[in-house]
């Protein structure tokens, strides 16, 4: 029995390891701060949402993970993020390779106009992943697999990305995040643009998605957040108010701001 307990103690220990750890994060666009001294862990293996209401930076903060706020002219990050132990602003820093660790998804499907096959294996092929023809092949078969795509495209796989309807689209866009065998996957609003039941399907893959991939996800739904993750962060003008994991955050907020904003009161 004790040893029982010991091992699930261990498990437990090991199952919210943070494989991102965010330390007194300001980000400034110019003169304006989007991002306010945010200190967040973000666990492995689980799917951490970033809820509040519009422009209180979850977006902002979401890019910090990938650095893909470097391509804003105007966007100061200053603080300390570590991506597995090291530090993702270091001057030593590989930001290409940075993102093939930690992938992306947008609000909006962005396919690129080439076909479904070609759309999974670009990354792969600019990555220099794949050692064959075939072995390019199994990774996009994969990828789509994994991506829960692959059954409704299979005998298609040459037709554009672009010719899939919005919620294959957007699942074409994790398959290929996916392809270049990421750590982590960064959603921003994935399933904004699609309807209850392609979302429903985002949301089962997510939850499948998790035994392999650590998701960290923007969205404006808290039922959303409530539905398919295990930690949940608040933020507001720029502020991370609270964060914990998700039962709790939505049943016992410590913060009155949180109360307000999961009642509805503020949004
Ligand atoms: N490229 C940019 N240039 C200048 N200001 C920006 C830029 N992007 C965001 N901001 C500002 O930074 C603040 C945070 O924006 P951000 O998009 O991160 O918030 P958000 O919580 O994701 O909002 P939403 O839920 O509406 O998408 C807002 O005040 C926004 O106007």
């Amino acid at each position: 029995m004790e040893k029982n307990n010991t091992e699930e103690a261990t498990a437990e220990t090991h199952a919210s390891a943070p494989i991102l750890i965010a330390r007194d994060v300001d980000v400034f666009y110019g003169k304006k701060q989007a991002i306010k001294n945010v200190s967040l862990d973000i666990p492995e293996n689980q799917i951490t949402a970033l809820i509040g209401p519009s422009g209180c930076g979850k977006s902002t903060f979401l890019r910090c993970f990938n650095r893909m706020n470097d391509s804003i002219d105007s966007c100061q990050v200053s603080g300390n993020i570590q991506f597995a132990g090291q530090d993702i602003y270091g001057p030593k820093v590989d930001v290409v390779a940075l993102r093939s660790r930690i992938g992306m998804v947008f609000q909006k499907a962005n396919p690129f106009p080439k076909s479904i096959f070609d759309n999974v294996a670009y990354g792969p092929r600019i990555h220099g992943l794949s050692e064959s023809k075939d072995h390019l092949e199994d990774i996009v078969i994969t990828s789509l697999r994994r991506a829960g795509l692959y059954d409704e495209v299979s005998d298609r796989l040459d037709e554009p990305g672009t010719s899939l309807s919005g919620g294959q689209q957007q699942r074409l866009c994790i398959a290929r995040a996916i392809a270049i065998d990421p750590q982590i996957i960064l959603m921003d609003e994935p399933c904004s643009a699609l309807d209850p039941i392609a979302t429903a399907i985002i949301e089962d893959l997510m939850d499948s998605m998790k035994e392999k991939y650590t998701i960290v996800i923007v969205t404006h739904s808290m039922q959303q957040a409530a539905r398919v993750s295990q930690q949940t962060a608040f933020f507001h003008l720029g502020e991370l108010v609270e964060s914990g994991d998700t039962e709790s955050i939505f049943t016992k907020p410590a913060q009155k701001q949180t109360q307000n904003y999961i009642s509805g009161r503020i949004g």
